[in-house]
């Protein structure tokens, strides 16, 4: 075979070859390019004698439409190429479910607390907030605490000083300090964080109590006894039977622990303790500035994980503080 075949078989070769079109490019320009390998033989015309000159120059024209065509074609070929894996990547499966974005939700321990607050504000409790750092004349001293009393003891209340400025251990120093603030009649809530020094299954140091102050003339027991059995079957959303419990606090006297009946939740077991209440102790009525002889009032604190467990059914606390979302979308 001549050297112009050998040359043909070969450039075909490379054009089959080229496995992208930049190598193809790179084969046209070394091919057929101004400085091609096919190209340059055109001009070695010049040296072949006139009667070959014409048939030499036919078929290198030839040559370089027919390694045109191919070098078109393998391109086309690799733009199909190209094109067919881009749309493979770029595929969008138009059938998966929306990513979306979830609603949010109010946080069990947030939903408990506003409707608490709210079914308290329907029978005229105003809501109160105070520092939760304290002193310790609020948070025991005007609360008949005495001194040498454990609740006071480091193993239950973070003291912030060491001796004076603590994290309060009950809303109750708010419902002081409103006590201190004005006359009666006085009829508050108090919602907040408390802390105490303890933690375990059943114990976070940080959780959420909400105390009620009732202060007025001629304020008694009964009263009492009838805010707590309306606001609970508010709450629990059914009739309750409450039993009260006699009880200690050094804050009121007499004082009482209120139960009901956890059939009535649907929660099978006997008596659950939801709350503690009582008159208020005289001493704190004059301590704040109240004529213990002209006012009474009743007053109430609870926990509100413990509603919320028994409203919710939560059985482990600490799960209110886990920030799982499966935990939490339950309540959206
Ligand atoms: C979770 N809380 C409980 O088990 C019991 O809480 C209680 C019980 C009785 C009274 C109070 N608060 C109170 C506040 C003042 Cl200013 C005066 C008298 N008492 C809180």
């Amino acid at each position: 075979t001549t050297d112009l075949d050998r040359l043909r078989s070969e450039a075909l070769a490379a054009i089959a070859d080229a496995g992208d079109l930049q190598a193809l490019e790179a084969q046209r320009v070394a091919l057929l390019g101004k400085k091609g390998s096919v190209t340059r033989r055109l001009k070695t015309l010049g040296d072949l004698p006139a009667d070959e000159r014409r048939a030499a120059g036919g078929a290198i024209n030839a040559l370089k439409q027919e390694l045109g065509e191919a070098i078109t074609a393998r391109r086309e070929v690799l733009e199909a190429e190209a094109r067919a894996q881009r749309l493979a990547q770029e595929r969008v499966d138009v059938t998966l479910p929306g990513r979306g974005r979830r609603p949010g939700a109010m946080h069990p321990i947030t939903l408990t607390r506003r409707r608490i607050e709210s079914l308290f504000a329907r029978r005229g409790f105003e809501v109160v907030t105070g520092p939760e750092v304290e002193d310790d004349y609020h948070n025991f001293e005007a609360l008949n605490v005495p001194p040498d009393h454990p609740a006071r003891a480091m193993q239950d209340t973070f003291y912030v000083d060491g001796a004076r400025l603590l994290l309060r251990t009950h809303t109750s120093p708010v419902q002081i300090r409103t006590m201190e603030a004005r006359q009666p009649p006085i009829r508050i809530i108090a919602p907040g964080r408390v802390y105490r020094c303890d933690s375990d299954r059943t114990h976070s140091p940080m959780f959420h109590q909400v105390e009620a102050l009732y202060v007025a003339e001629a304020v008694n027991f009964a009263d009492l006894r009838a805010e707590l059995q309306s606001f609970l079957e508010a709450f629990f959303e059914t009739e309750l039977k409450l039993r009260f419990r006699p009880s200690y606090f050094p804050f009121t006297e007499p004082s009482a622990e209120v139960d009901i009946d956890g059939r009535a939740l649907g929660t099978g077991s006997g008596w659950m303790e939801v709350l503690g209440c009582g008159m208020v102790h005289p001493r704190v009525l004059e301590a704040a500035g109240i004529d213990g002889a002209r006012y009474t009032g009743y007053a109430l604190g609870m926990g509100i994980e413990r509603l919320a467990m028994l409203r919710y059914g939560v059985t482990d606390l600490r799960q209110f503080y886990d920030n799982d979302l499966r935990f939490l979308a339950q309540f959206a």
